[in-house]
């Protein structure tokens, strides 16, 4: 590639102030001292073509082979554009927000499975928007193994995209930008150092499999070491999309993280109701809103397998799974009988089902046994929300051993934080209403007739505990948010479960990288 060609875009992009320095603060929450804006080209034309232009001979220098080209949603969706009617290639459309009517698609043009299509990106970051792009592109039958990016901003996307089989090129570095726009003048030695430190201290992608030394630290050490926990739970965080484009990822949990990424939820309605009518008029309305509906098949007194067939047909309409909160805790052969016989005949209609570990793995054996080859996925009991549980650190660190020898069947936990460090593992939350106990602490309730918060935003009278989704999904690092009371007690429901489903999913967008 020509190096006055690029050092001359650079000095545009910086003119036209596509890139700025200063202090910006980043969706994760970080402040950057640098921040690209490449929106602004769509005004200047000749720069557009300049772009496209760099990124076709990008590819082609490359020698990547490929039949058709997607840009990910906006900024190059005109950039492929560009480059598709100058070279003459077809091209898909991505769509970023799921529709609930007409065709459905998440992406438009003529799709022919088993062709080859080249993404197209402005910037990359950590690589997950190209990886979700790439994963919706992937689920229509096309392959994907290339993508060229305008700039690379050097912080793990293109190690993260490898690791996922995806070769990045890139028409510009951060370095290189970094080294032209020093070398003419446009920035001074503070800047530069400022923007190298953190590029080099803000790397998203570090291969798997890593565990922190905890033994032997100080009180002290251990508490920073939790908020640093805490902090990288939101910031470089992969997106939904992203995780369910691993490979190592469970079919449910794929299907799941999809979904919610196409319907923009996190919120799982827990229908504790008592009459199969109310079950499946909750699954009417608030099936537009959720991920997951949970069940409790035995609370209801007038349970039929017909009223299951509807709500199977429900799940379908509206793309949501079924979880049945069975919480399985028996012995193998037991909890074999339990899942596919009785009066429920559980396996036969729910997706997704839990159970406890403390009866050892020969639980998940005997569950395995019946539900792997239907598809059906199972959450591990890691934590529990209600007061004075008994899993204790060392229990919850023996669940989680307990899931990874079988990542073909168990993929996540019900547990009141992220208690795995594996992107393809859900964590999904109970005990969250939108005020929690910390308002007013119980000391104050008593003791300070004036802090007053009604005795259901502490917990119930039977041990439940309450978090809000914010402290769930953004602090505590869980994907899933279980609602039930918050919104089965609202006069009305569907407004209630709306309000659940912006908090937890604006939880989850400040917790992801700007990409
Ligand atoms: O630790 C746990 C495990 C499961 N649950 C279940 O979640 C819902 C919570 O209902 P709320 O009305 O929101 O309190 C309920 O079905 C429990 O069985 C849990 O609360 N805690």
């Amino acid at each position: 590639m020509d190096s006055a060609a690029l050092e001359s875009l650079i000095l545009k992009l910086y003119d036209v102030q596509a890139v700025k320095f200063g202090t910006f603060k980043l969706k994760t929450g970080l402040n950057s001292p640098i921040y690209f804006d490449l929106r602004v080209i769509v005004s200047y034309p000749n720069l557009m073509n300049q772009v496209s232009a760099l990124l076709h001979q990008r590819a082609e220098e490359a020698r990547v082979k490929f039949d058709c080209v997607c840009g990910v949603p906006y900024t190059a969706l005109p950039l492929a554009t560009i480059i598709c009617s100058t070279h003459h290639h077809p091209m898909l459309i991505r769509r970023k927000e799921y529709k609930d009517y007409g065709t459905k698609r998440m992406i438009e043009g003529t799709v022919r499975a088993g062709e080859v299509c080249l993404i197209v990106e402005d910037v990359v970051t950590s690589g997950s928007s190209v990886l979700e792009t790439a994963q919706q592109l992937q689920a229509q039958g096309l392959k994907v193994t290339d993508a060229v990016v305008l700039l690379d901003r050097e912080q793990g996307g293109t190690e993260r995209l490898s690791s996922e089989g995806i070769s990045l090129h890139a028409v510009i570095s951060v370095s290189h930008l970094m080294d032209v726009l020093f070398r003419s003048g446009r920035i001074d030695q503070q800047v530069f150092s400022s923007v190298e430190k953190f590029i080099q201290e803000n790397q998203t992608f570090s291969p798997a499999g890593e565990k922190k030394e905890e033994n032997g630290k100080e009180e002290g050490e251990k508490k920073e070491e939790n908020s640093k926990e805490e902090e990288e739970n939101r910031s470089g965080e992969m997106s939904y999309g992203a995780r369910a484009a691993l490979s190592s990822t469970h079919p449910i949990a794929k299907r799941m993280f999809t979904l919610m990424e196409e319907k923009h939820t996190n919120l799982c309605v827990s229908a504790d109701v008592t009459h199969t009518q109310e079950l499946l008029e909750l699954a009417e309305t608030l099936g537009p809103l959720i991920c997951v509906m949970k069940t409790h098949v035995d609370i209801l007194q007038d349970f039929s397998m017909d009223a299951i067939n509807k709500l199977k047909e429900l799940s379908d309409k509206h793309n949501f799974l079924i979880f049945e909160d069975r919480k399985f805790a028996d012995i193998g052969n037991t909890v074999k009988h339990q899942y596919e016989g009785g009066v429920y005949r559980i396996s036969s209609w729910s997706h997704i089902i839990n159970a406890h570990s403390v009866s050892g793995p020969g639980v998940v054996t005997g569950l395995k046994a019946v539900g792997q080859s239907l598809g059906h996925g199972c959450l591990l009991i890691a934590q529990m929300s209600s007061q004075g549980a008994l899993t204790t650190e060392q229990y919850t660190h023996t669940t989680v051993k307990m899931a990874d020898s079988h990542p073909d069947f168990v993929f996540g936990f019900i547990s009141g934080s992220k208690v795995s460090t594996k992107p393809e593992h859900v964590h999904m939350t109970p005990g969250v209403q939108l005020q929690s106990g910390e308002i007013c602490s119980v000391f104050n309730l008593v003791f300070n007739p004036r802090c007053f918060v009604p005795r259901r935003f502490l917990g119930d009278e039977l041990g439940q505990q309450y978090t809000t989704p914010e402290q769930v999904i953004r602090l505590k690092g869980s994907d899933i948010i279980i609602v039930g009371r918050g919104i089965l007690s609202a006069s009305d429901r569907r407004k209630e479960a709306e309000k659940y489903r912006k908090a937890g999913w604006e939880a989850y967008l400040s917790r992801v990288s700007l990409n």
